[in-house]
């Protein structure tokens, strides 16, 4: 498979989208998964608006065209594009079941040399890694939100996963600008078992009415010099996931310092997912 530029891309949601589209301006080919064809529609359509963003943010940069991006990326919900792929990349929801019934279903399509990397958020990489054949293969890369602009990956390494996995991950993570540091496998990792703590007590604050949305924000961007505050990463990352995630550490570690705000689970009910449905815990236009 040596030279080959395929990779595969499985979930054209937030991260999935803004991966398929770093990937192409870095001329991979790109097949990007979805099993639900209205979410490639979107991504297809996302994609050229996000790219003149980057432009305006980066005028110095040579930016390929729309159609030259878009021509380097195959929008399908057939999983059988996997056959040739050297790396894939899935983005599905965090959902353990989701995920585990996604790996099974595929782990006989790819190719016993293709690498299998799990960008998740929380689940621990060795329970993922024990649904395939090849559990050596398999690896964390917790991308950071939005991909094409954080140059920065949380790798882990699961039980099970080899050195050539790991090397060749970090090589090809550094072929489209992405440094990372390689942690240890633990739920959570350090990136979210941190941050979903600060997140979670935010919404706690908000739900005691100590402070307003934009204040409690304020203490860490004014404050700490955070570049977001607690309440608009949640927003950012999708309210839907952040629960999600809280539940996962919840139950992996039976530790009640990360039971999940009833606010943010009511808001996820009442469909304010942050900026993904246009109202979390800030408006957006
Ligand atoms: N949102 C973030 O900021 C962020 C950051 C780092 C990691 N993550 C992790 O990345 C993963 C994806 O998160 P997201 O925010 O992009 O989710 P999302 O909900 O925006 O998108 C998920 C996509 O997966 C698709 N999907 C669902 N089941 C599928 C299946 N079986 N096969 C193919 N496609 C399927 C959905 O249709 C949807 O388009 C999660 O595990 C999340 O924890 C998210």
């Amino acid at each position: 498979m040596t030279g080959n530029k395929k990779i595969a891309v499985i979930g054209a949601g937030t991260m999935g989208t803004g991966l398929a589209l770093n990937l192409a301006i870095f001329e991979y080919e790109v097949i990007l998964i979805d099993a639900d064809p209205q979410a490639l529609q979107r991504a297809e359509a996302k994609i050229p608006g996000d790219l003149r963003l980057f432009r305006m943010m980066n005028s110095e940069k040579k930016w390929p065209t729309s159609a030259e991006l878009l021509a380097r990326i195959v929008f399908t919900t057939e999983y059988k594009e996997l056959e040739d792929v050297r790396i894939v990349i899935e983005n599905i929801p965090e959902d353990w079941n989701k995920k585990e019934a996604l790996y099974r279903n595929i782990r006989g399509v790819f190719d016993p040399e293709t690498l299998f990397a799990i960008n998740t958020s929380c689940i621990a990489i060795t329970r993922a890694a024990a649904c395939f054949h090849r559990p050596q293969n398999v690896i964390g890369t917790h991308f950071m939100n939005p991909v094409p602009l954080k140059n920065f990956v949380e790798v882990i390494t699961g039980y099970h996963t080899s050195e050539h996995t790991v090397n060749t991950i970090k090589t090809f993570l550094a072929s489209f600008g992405k440094k990372c540091v390689v942690v240890k496998d633990y739920p959570g990792f350090v990136s979210n078992r941190l941050s979903h703590l600060f997140m979670n007590e935010a919404a706690f604050l908000l739900q005691d009415q100590v402070a307003s949305p934009r204040d409690i924000d304020l203490i860490f961007t004014e404050g700490y010099g955070h570049a977001m505050g607690p309440l608009a990463t949640a927003d950012l990352i999708g309210l839907d996931t952040v629960v999600n995630s809280l539940e996962i550490l919840c139950n992996s570690y039976q530790d009640p310092k990360f039971r999940c705000c009833p606010l943010l689970v009511k808001m996820v009910q009442a469909g304010m997912l942050g900026r993904k449905t246009g109202q979390g815990f800030f408006k957006y236009t």
